[in-house]
């Protein structure tokens, strides 16, 4: 179980509430208007923003005081994943350690992480020589040897087209499905949240409510989310 009690964060003027539990292997769709506080969440949960007030758990242990690299946490970003001056083989070991030393075993681990994204053959080229999909691929592959239970994805595919944005988010559910990975993810595509999530934390007005079944919730959307998600995002 994730539980955030009693949480307050601030950036500057910004504030934003949050008090809710999820529960260990669910995916949640983080929604909400530009500027809501849905990156600032993730921030906190993955330890780059310290809370004002109240406490982050993850299976009852508090984070407070846990450095990023220490708490059970994968992130994704929507840009800057990758180092564009190492090669795809360095990037995804830099999952298992920071300074690029692996035993054997770890390179093993490497290899398969990028034969199950699809990227066998390519660990030895740059990022700029890959697709958009191909390193959205490549970071995938650093989130699987990083092997942690909560994985944070902060919009990573948003600059890939509808039809790639789908397949990754695919490859996402697959792996989760392999791992048992609970999953969170901000997405202003409500089709994405559908696609991937079986809730939805809506982030709006200063607050993180507390997790809404997906249909439920895009069938019959509160007012802050309907005003969200104007006249198409609604129902089917
Ligand atoms: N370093 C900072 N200093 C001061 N204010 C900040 C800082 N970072 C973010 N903010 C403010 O915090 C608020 C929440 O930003 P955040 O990026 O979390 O929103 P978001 O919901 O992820 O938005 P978007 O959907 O546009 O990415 C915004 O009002 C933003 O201006």
């Amino acid at each position: 179980m994730l539980e955030l009690s009693s949480l307050v964060l601030t950036q500057g003027d910004f504030r934003l509430e949050a008090h809710l539990s999820l529960s260990e292997g669910s995916s949640v769709a983080l929604i909400g208007p530009s500027g809501a506080g849905k990156s600032t969440l993730l921030a906190a949960i993955a330890g780059f923003l310290p809370p004002t007030e109240g406490r982050i758990r993850w299976r009852g242990q508090e984070l407070a005081g846990l450095a990023p690299g220490k708490r059970p946490v994968a992130m994704l970003f929507q840009d800057g994943n990758l180092f564009p001056h190492l090669d795809i083989f360095r990037n995804v070991a830099l999952g298992i350690s920071p300074r690029g030393r692996l035993s054997g075993a770890e390179r093993g681990r490497v290899e398969q992480a990028l034969e199950r994204v699809g990227l066998s053959g390519y660990g030895s080229r740059t990022p700029g020589e890959l697709s958009g999909g191909q390193q959205s691929r490549a970071a995938l592959a650093r989130v699987l040897v990083q092997d942690r239970p909560l994985l944070l994805l902060d919009e990573p595919f948003a600059a890939l087209g509808p039809a790639l944005r789908a397949e990754m988010l695919a490859l996402v559910a697959e792996l989760r499905a392999e791992t048992g990975a609970t999953l969170l993810m901000v997405t202003h595509e409500p089709d994405d949240a559908r696609r991937i999530a079986d809730q939805i934390v809506l982030v709006a007005e200063g607050r993180a409510a507390p997790p809404a079944p997906m249909r439920a919730l895009l069938d019959d959307p509160p007012p802050a989310l309907r005003a969200y998600l104007g006249d198409n995002g609604a129902g089917d």
